[in-house]
């Protein structure tokens, strides 16, 4: 079944209704874009208060990992799950100021996380993944059950209510699979993609430079298919996002795409189905190269940019507030032509 794109005919009625508000011809700029935008994905005109944005993050762990391509170990990830769980993160401090709603899934985290709430880990797919330039990340298998992770987590939210979806990525290492995705999808070198992720030094670039090569070249024209693309380059976690995009586009829902692990997901998606791409919209522009190299590939302009490089979904839910802005506006203003006389 092809993706429905958001109704034609909501997005010129909502531009209409954009060009007769009291505001000047224009004044609100990118804001008026995003209101129209959202109207029609949201399904009406004016659009509906956004009181239901929902976050999902997806977290595992890397075997690249092990290979010196973060500035940080391993142990990270499960300590953040569990920060995570208990509103400590990042993203939870952001979420909290948002009212967005949080949730952390367990895909491939390399730790029992004993004491966890079964239903953390309930769709783990394996621990951790196989080191990208030595061995595939995934089978054939363990790619499917993923993807059928993220779509069903999606659904999940989708039924509770969720009006916009936001993935947020947790796996120390993560940023290397993730410019591989990139890599992968529009045919560039290592060395264009690899960015410093959480602050590798010089030759911790160099490394992760070698082992995205490495990888690029050990999987050869295999990634001239998304599907094998993710078994050997990305993880479990960044399979079941790619999966969660790609529901979220089906149902008709808009997706905030934040940092590098979420826009090579993103992109991923739209390799597997290019209808995807009507449904994004871009929260931030993070400091990650291919980041900015898929953004500009899938035709989104980031709505912040303010060298946040957290990921977690960070960068999407602090743009949250400028998608109300921008309902808000096309709900709350009056229209000129009521306001004069005659
Ligand atoms: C304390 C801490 C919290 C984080 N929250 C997200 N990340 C982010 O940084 C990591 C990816 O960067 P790299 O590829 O360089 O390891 C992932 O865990 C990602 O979610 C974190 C990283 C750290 C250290
Ligand atoms: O682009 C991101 O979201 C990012 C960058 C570095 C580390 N973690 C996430």
């Amino acid at each position: 079944m092809p993706i429905t794109p958001p109704d034609p005919a909501l997005e010129t009625a909502a531009r209409e209704r954009l060009a007769g508000l009291a505001t000047p011809a224009g004044a609100l700029g990118r804001l008026g874009d995003l209101g129209v935008r959202l109207s029609a994905m949201l399904g009406s005109v004016p659009p509906p208060a956004l009181t239901d944005v929902r976050l999902v993050v997806l977290a595992g762990d890397h075997g690249v990992a092990a290979h010196g391509v973060s500035a940080y170990p391993a142990a990270v990830t499960p300590a953040m799950v569990r920060s995570l769980l208990a509103g400590s993160a990042g993203v939870s401090a952001l979420a909290r100021a948002h009212d967005v709603h949080v949730r952390v899934l367990d895909l491939g985290v390399d730790d029992d996380l004993d004491g966890v709430p079964a239903e953390v880990s309930a769709h783990k797919v394996r621990r951790g993944s196989g080191a990208i330039h030595l061995e595939d990340a995934l089978t054939a298998e363990e790619v499917r059950r993923a993807l059928e992770v993220g779509r069903t987590v999606a659904a999940e939210e989708v039924a509770a209510g969720a009006q916009v979806l936001i993935s947020g990525d947790l796996g120390i290492g993560n940023t290397t699979p993730a410019a591989a995705l990139v890599a992968a999808a529009l045919g560039l070198p290592a060395e264009e993609v690899v960015g410093r992720g959480t602050g590798v030094d010089d030759a911790g670039l160099a490394r992760k430079t070698e082992v995205v090569a490495q990888a690029l070249r050990r999987v050869g024209d295999r990634t001239a298919d998304p599907l094998e693309t993710l078994a050997a380059l990305a993880s479990a976690d960044l399979a079941a996002t790619t999966g969660f995009v790609l529901a979220a586009a089906r149902a008709g829902v808009p997706v905030v795409l934040d940092g590098l692990m979420s826009v090579a997901c993103a992109l991923t998606a739209v390799r597997i189905d290019p209808g995807v791409a009507d449904w994004l919209v871009a929260g931030h522009r993070s400091t990650e190269p291919a980041q900015s190299l898929a953004l500009e590939k899938l035709g989104l302009e980031p709505l912040l940019d303010l060298d946040l490089r957290l990921g977690e979904g960070s960068g999407a839910v602090a743009a949250v507030p400028l998608l109300r802005s921008a309902v808000g506006l096309l709900r709350d203003v009056a229209l000129l032509s009521d306001l004069l006389p005659g």
